[in-house]
């Protein structure tokens, strides 16, 4: 049997891993955003996996990348060492944990930069056992005497004790991976000069300027050839050998324009995807879902317009600069040039007015989606309370107003992409009607002008398609550039290790002071000079009237909303200090309406304040604190348990399942301060004793907001 390769010399430290990652971005040719390299806290090596995963995902964002995590299971482990590079991989060997950093696989090797800042070549095979090895050695001698009572024969047993082995270690994690790459929150001009985006223009321009200009070479040796008497053998070899190197061109132009455009695209969709994402919650809230969507979906044209568009356009100005130098030297000469320039403003002017009536026409149609989504999301509503002759009322008379538009739009691309291309040829035919009338042009010159037209009519015809294609694109552009910039944003929160004393010596968790707070669309504020201290251990009930401000103030408190004016500290440290660390300090359950239950497993719903995928650890907690808040009886009912898929289109919760996994997922969050928004009002007297003492349990510092 071959021996087991030891990882143990490939591995870097837990206290090297800011070096490492540094290291291995370096190699790996990713652009670091930042000069100043992640400082690993002293504490990190003994803090755990889950914590060394917190810090992996921070170090990746400070230096404008990105790690995303991914389970090593035994058998998905060699296509993951062939695929993931660049990335880390956390190994478990005799001496402890240490991270492997793979740079690249090449056929059957994986390249590693070990901490001796060498490449190592490691065959994946071996790498592989190595990593399973440990994980086989309780099976084995159950597995060896299995293959002995079974008799097979010796030439077979290596191979049916692998395939035995396998079998056991079939769900078992064996590594945990972290692959790199560049965030897409970087700047656009950092994620082009990554795929070697910007160096690819010149190429394309260059192939297609060579393709018009073999291509007038050909058609003016034809035409020289044909009007002088000279169309010999020779000639025409000439000419032929000439059209057939347009082919693998014109192919070369294709293939590097489509790449081009592919890859321009995944970037671009990328981006608007972080930016998206990173939406600030009250724009989002105050747009609404439907136009967000619709937004959303204007991107999916913009990523495919705008670059056949532009694409489009640039290869038809080309086509037109030949085709004026053609002209100029025809029968129509500066006439001919001119009427040309005359019907390319046209085509202009008409696609300007095309994009005004585009743009009227989209945003008719996000008001229509916004419609359509608000419907949808109150359906079951509508069902049971709306009139039902007044149902349609509405939609029809949207509909009837949607289609005016659409009509007004259509006839104004028509022009553009129709009549204009076909209408060039009788305005250029006008153009060489006096020198052909008045018999003072020769047959060549007139050959070349019939040449020149063909060719700006074919320009003509690149340009109308292209240009609405752009007014396209800059439609889309104006609903999504939001997106596009959002996320973009500096990576200057600090890490705040769990175990660190940082903000722990405070000995006021939440110290406020003239604490104000206005809606933006509402004459007076909501929250006035509020002073509030809060000390760590302390239980608050907070009751008030209705729309007094309780949901408000529990959204400051816990970093979700910004207040305009006052000073609050949590823990001793304010925003700017804490950046996102706010949220791992202060978690809420906020009210029914504002909380939901993502599509997705039910696991996943409970543990999203954690990493993901969760660990065994992280899974194990959430099922106790399920049997804790007597949600055990579901679990068991439901036949994958905590992986049974809840949400709209799962598994149906009741309400007061739901309110309680609402209580799980904030308190599963460990943060020092919990506030729980009118999280007990769908339970049940004894339910409810149950959960509040749970929450009295497991929470350090407690907030209730309540009705008395
Ligand atoms: N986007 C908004 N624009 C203007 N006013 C708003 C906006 N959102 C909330 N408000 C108002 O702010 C006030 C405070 O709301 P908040 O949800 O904090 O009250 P609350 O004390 O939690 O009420 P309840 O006990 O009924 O849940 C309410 O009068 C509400 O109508």
């Amino acid at each position: 049997m071959n021996e087991v390769l030891d990882v143990r010399p490939l591995c870097w430290p837990v206290q090297r891993l800011g070096e490492a990652m540094e290291e291995l971005a370096r190699r790996a040719r990713l652009r670091v955003a930042t000069a100043e390299g992640p400082q690993v806290p002293a504490t990190l090596a003994a803090d755990g996996a889950q914590e060394q995963a917190r810090w992996l995902e921070w170090a990746a964002h400070r230096l404008g990348l990105e790690a995303e995590a991914l389970d090593a299971l035994a058998p998905e482990l060699d296509s993951l060492l062939r695929g993931a590079a660049p990335a880390l991989l956390r190994v478990g060997h005799d001496a402890g944990e240490g991270f492997l950093l793979l740079l690249k696989s090449r056929g059957d090797r994986v390249h590693l930069v070990g901490p001796d800042l060498r490449i190592h070549r490691v065959a994946i095979a071996a790498l592989r056992r190595a990593l399973c090895a440990p994980f086989e050695a309780p099976f084995a001698s159950e597995v060896d005497k299995l293959v002995d009572a079974a008799s097979v024969p010796a030439a077979r047993q290596a191979s049916v004790r692998s395939a035995l082995l396998r079998d056991r270690l079939a769900t078992q994690e064996v590594a945990s991976c972290w692959m790199l790459r560049l965030s897409p929150a970087r700047g656009f001009w950092d994620q082009l000069a990554q795929d070697g985006m910007r160096g690819r223009v010149l190429p394309i321009v260059l192939v297609f300027g060579v393709l018009y200009g073999l291509e007038v070479l050909s058609w003016t040796l034809i035409g020289q050839g044909t009007l002088h008497g000279r169309v010999d053998g020779g000639w025409l070899v000439a000419w032929t050998l000439l059209v057939l190197s347009l082919v693998p061109l014109q192919w070369l132009g294709g293939w590097l324009d489509a790449r081009f455009a592919l890859d321009a695209g995944r970037i671009m969709k990328s981006r608007l995807l972080a930016g998206a994402l990173r939406s600030d919650v009250e724009a989002v809230r105050r747009q609404g879902a439907g136009e967000l969507l619709g937004r959303v979906l204007e991107s999916q044209a913009l990523e495919s317009v705008a670059l056949n568009g532009g694409f489009g356009v640039l290869v038809a100005l080309l086509e037109l600069l030949f085709a004026a130098s053609i002209l100029a030297a025809g029968a129509g000469g500066s006439l001919h040039v001119a009427l040309l320039l005359g019907w390319v403003a046209l085509t202009l002017g008409l696609s300007w007015r095309y994009l005004g009536r585009l743009r009227h026409w989209t945003l008719e149609r996000l008001r229509m989606t916004q419609a359509l989504v608000e419907r949808m999301v109150g359906h079951r509503t509508r069902l049971a309370q709306e009139q039902p002759a007044r149902r349609d009322h509405e939609e029809d008379q949207e509909l009837g107003s949607y289609l005016r538009t659409s009509q007004v739009m259509d006839r104004a691309v028509l022009p553009v992409v129709g009549a204009m291309p076909r209408g060039w040829m009788l305005v250029a035919l006008a153009g060489i009607a006096p020198a052909f009338v008045g018999g003072t042009a020769s047959p060549a010159d007139i050959a070349i002008a019939l040449g020149g037209m063909l060719l700006a009519g074919r320009a003509l015809t690149g340009i109308s398609t292209g240009l609405s294609a752009l007014a396209r694109a800059t439609v889309a552009w104006q609903q999504v550039s939001g997106f596009f910039g959002a996320g973009e944003e500096g990576a200057r929160t600090p890490f705040l290790p769990a175990s660190s004393s940082e903000g722990q010596h405070a000995h006021r968790l939440v110290d406020a002071r003239e604490l104000s707070f206005r809606y933006p669309a509402a004459a007076k504020p909501v929250l006035r000079d509020v002073d509030l201290a809060i000390t760590r251990g302390e239980r608050i009930l907070l009751e008030g009237s209705s729309g007094g401000g309780k949901s408000t103030l529990a959204a400051l408190l816990t970093g979700l909303r910004q207040p305009a004016s006052g000073s609050l500290l949590l823990a001793g440290l304010d925003r700017q200090t804490l950046g996102q660390n706010w949220h791992r300090l202060a978690a809420e359950a906020p009210q029914f309406h504002e909380n939901h239950i993502l599509t997705g497993t039910l696991g996943f719903n409970l543990l999203m304040g954690r990493n993901w995928p969760a660990s065994e650890e992280d899974l194990a907690e959430a099922r106790s604190l399920c049997e804790e808040l007597g949600l055990g009886d579901l679990l068991e009912r439901m036949p994958a348990g905590l992986a049974q898929t809840v949400g709209e289109t799962g598994w149906q919760l009741s309400h007061g399942e739901r309110s309680r996994i609402f209580l799980a997922r904030a308190l599963l969050q460990k943060a020092q301060l919990t506030v729980l928004d009118e999280s007990f009002a769908a339970l049940d007297p004894e339910t409810l004793g149950r959960c509040l003492r749970t929450a009295f349990e497991r929470a350090p510092t407690l907030m209730v907001i309540a009705h008395p």
